[in-house]
């Protein structure tokens, strides 16, 4: 019996009810789900009673009572922490409950292969240096997250439990995978246990509904204290792939949490603070500041000209200090005149996208996808540029 089938019949056993549609091996994108037969908009594609969920709640009690507990305010043990140990302590016998579920996830390489906190170290700090400026930020507050829960792992759970950390099969990359699997494959889910904690806690793996890949749209997710249920968002015809959306996500942030880079997404946006900043003084940055604008300076297919904050910023170059601070503090629009300054430092981002490309050509396998990413960040400013060349005209 394939994988697949396997799984469907073991989530039945659990109460998960799966309807009209199958999972299927798609190039580029490991398992997906496609229609196993016509659908129409509306109908229930997946049924998952909370009571399958893998949730704090059947996180094994000698791993949660070694550990301290869950908080608000990030305070304790993150939830994605105590699913991971789970995993990574997981005993044949447990494993064998879970074994339909461990039969399709993907594999330690497929995992590493894709996601950039487990590039391997010699490519990790070049890599990293080369991301897209908020790929970057995002990657280093990922990294500083599973440090600080490897360390609770190994400094705390593992002496409990009289297990040695470093070893083979409880090594530091082996607990790396399983938060991996994690963070790829959670739903946002709320109980009356979880819902004094942050938003992040909130999260619980479903199998079967975990192998919907992501699209900029897709099926509608709903969800109740006792059920997850998906269902489509429109007809669809036997064979077409479903999708979900995991969030109005930008594809440096798809990038650095799931390990791909879709060419269309509706949400694509792109941070262009190191060379809006560069353009700064330290006083003018002050004045930023001072005024809640410092960073976060966007562009994206619907703005070639930038986001607000963008033009806000650019447009101290080019009106005098007491004209911004009367435009700013009037929430006028941004004078036209912006698009010239705008203009100069796109052009200077665009030399820096090629020369950045120019260093991935090189690179190999291993920067295919930061490659991708800057050929798509290189088409955007190409055509904002021609955009804003073609309005000054
Ligand atoms: C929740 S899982 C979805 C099921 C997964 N494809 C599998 O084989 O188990 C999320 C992972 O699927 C892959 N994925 C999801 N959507 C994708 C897409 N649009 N393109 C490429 N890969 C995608 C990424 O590897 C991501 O980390």
């Amino acid at each position: 019996m394939e994988a697949y089938d396997e799984l469907l019949h073991w989530a039945q056993d659990q109460g998960i009810e799966v309807h009209g549609i199958k999972p299927k091996r798609i190039p580029g994108r490991g398992i997906g789900i496609v229609a196993s037969k016509d659908l129409k908009a509306n109908e229930r594609l997946i049924y998952v009673p909370t009571s399958s969920f893998r949730a704090l709640t059947t996180v094994r009690p000698k791993i949660r009572n070694a550990l301290p507990p869950p908080a608000p305010k990030n305070k304790g043990t993150p939830i994605h922490a105590l699913l991971a140990a789970d995993l990574f302590l997981e005993r044949p016998s447990v494993t064998k409950k879970y074994a339909p579920w461990h039969a399709v996830v993907p594999t330690r390489e497929d995992v590493f292969s894709n996601l950039p906190l487990a590039w391997p170290s010699l490519n990790y700090e070049k890599l990293h240096a080369l991301l897209p400026f908020n790929a970057r930020a995002h990657l280093t507050k990922q990294k500083a997250k599973f440090e600080k829960d490897w360390q609770l792992i190994r400094d705390v759970l593992l002496p409990a439990l009289e297990i040695s950390p470093n070893k083979g099969r409880y090594s530091k990359q082996d607990f790396l995978y399983h938060w991996l699997l994690v963070n790829t494959r959670t739903f946002y889910h709320e109980t009356s246990m979880t819902e004094k904690l942050s938003k992040d806690d909130k999260m619980i793996l479903q199998p079967v509904a975990d192998l919907l890949n992501h699209s900029d749209g897709g099926c509608e997710a709903a969800f109740d204290p006792s059920c997850f249920t998906i269902s489509a968002d429109r007809d669809y015809k036997q064979g077409e792939e479903l999708y979900i959306c995991y969030g109005k996500h930008s594809n440096d942030f798809l990038m650095v949490e799931y390990g791909f880079c879709p060419e269309k997404n509706r949400w694509d946006e792109v941070c262009i603070d190191d060379v809006v900043l560069e353009e700064m003084t330290e006083q003018e940055k002050e004045r930023l500041d001072g005024r809640g604008f410092l960073g976060e300076y966007m562009i994206d297919e619907r703005t070639p000209g930038g986001c607000y904050r963008t033009r806000v910023a650019l447009m101290l170059k080019c009106v005098r200090v007491e004209e911004w601070e009367r435009l700013v503090e009037e929430g006028e629009e941004v004078p036209r005149l912006v698009d010239g300054v705008v203009v100069r430092v796109l052009r200077k981002y665009l030399k820096r996208c090629k020369e950045v490309i120019g260093e991935l050509e090189d690179f190999g396998a291993a920067g295919e996808m930061v490659l991708r990413r800057w050929r798509q960040i290189e088409r955007l400013v190409e055509k904002s540029l021609e955009q804003l060349e073609v309005g000054s005209r």
